[in-house]
């Protein structure tokens, strides 16, 4: 399968302190990573440096393409701008009637056609971030980071949420990094799970999950818990 990302023994430091040492992992199309570790341990600064917000001190950070999509932890939409507006505003598409059709289609399948012309401040905490979600898909990315996108949400509204990015990810084949502190979601949602130390951020342990995300074989789901469990016990 292509692959998207690779990391090579990569380092990074700010100032002195080496956050991220000799990490080394790809990301294919249509895979979906799940990095999980404790807090500080450099899940973020790995996401900028796929975004080339920021840049490796040492290794190679090779990027086979340059579309991204971001979803965030908090929904980061303009206020000023109708939901249509939001997701306009970041095709590249130049042709005005096509850009319209492909966000209409996007929106319906994200489940917002009906509130395409209300601004941000109308819709619910669950609403945004499903924007935010449409948003990162009108880019035609090849690849969408996501930084804790569900953490702000209820238990309710965060199954739904993951319910309709399961969908989109079987849909659109994209390869997705995704930083969580919960295990259980990194289960539901990842064909892989990176556990990192809070040390250098390195790879303490690496789980494949063998499924498709839409099928339900909970015995499997559990020795998996189980499992990953011994590894996690410790993040917060
Ligand atoms: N711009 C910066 N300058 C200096 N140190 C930084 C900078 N950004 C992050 N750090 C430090 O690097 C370490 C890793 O930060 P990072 O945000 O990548 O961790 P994280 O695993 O995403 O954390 P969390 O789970 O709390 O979001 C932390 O110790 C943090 O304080």
């Amino acid at each position: 399968m292509e692959v998207l990302l690779e990391f090579d023994s990569v380092s990074v430091k700010y100032n002195e302190h080496e956050v991220i040492k000799n990490l080394s992992f790809s990301l294919k199309k249509g895979e979906v990573i799940a990095l999980l570790g404790p807090s500080g341990c450099g899940k973020t600064t790995i996401l900028n440096i796929t975004s080339g917000l920021l840049a490796e001190t040492a290794g190679k950070v090779s990027v086979h393409t340059k579309k991204f999509g971001y979803v965030f932890q908090e929904p980061r939409l303009l206020p000023w701008r109708t939901v249509i507006d939001n997701i306009l505003f970041v095709m590249k598409e130049k042709d005005r009637e096509v850009k319209q059709k492909q966000t209409n289609e996007i929106l319906k399948m994200v489940g917002l056609d009906h509130v395409a012309n209300d601004y941000p401040s109308k819709l619910s905490g669950g609403m945004k971030q499903r924007v935010s979600i449409a948003r990162a898909l009108a880019a035609d990315p090849q690849i969408i980071l996501m930084d804790e996108p569900f953490s702000a949400l209820d238990p309710k509204l965060k199954n739904e949420l993951q319910e309709d990015v399961i969908k989109l990810i079987d849909k659109n084949q994209i390869g997705i990094i995704y930083v969580t502190h919960d295990p259980l979601e990194a289960i539901k949602l990842a064909d892989r799970i990176l556990v990192l130390s809070s040390q250098g951020c390195s790879i303490k342990y690496e789980m494949n999950i063998e499924r498709s995300r839409t099928e339900r074989d909970y015995s499997y789901l559990k020795q998996i818990e189980l499992e990953l469990r011994n590894w996690v016990g410790g993040i917060t």
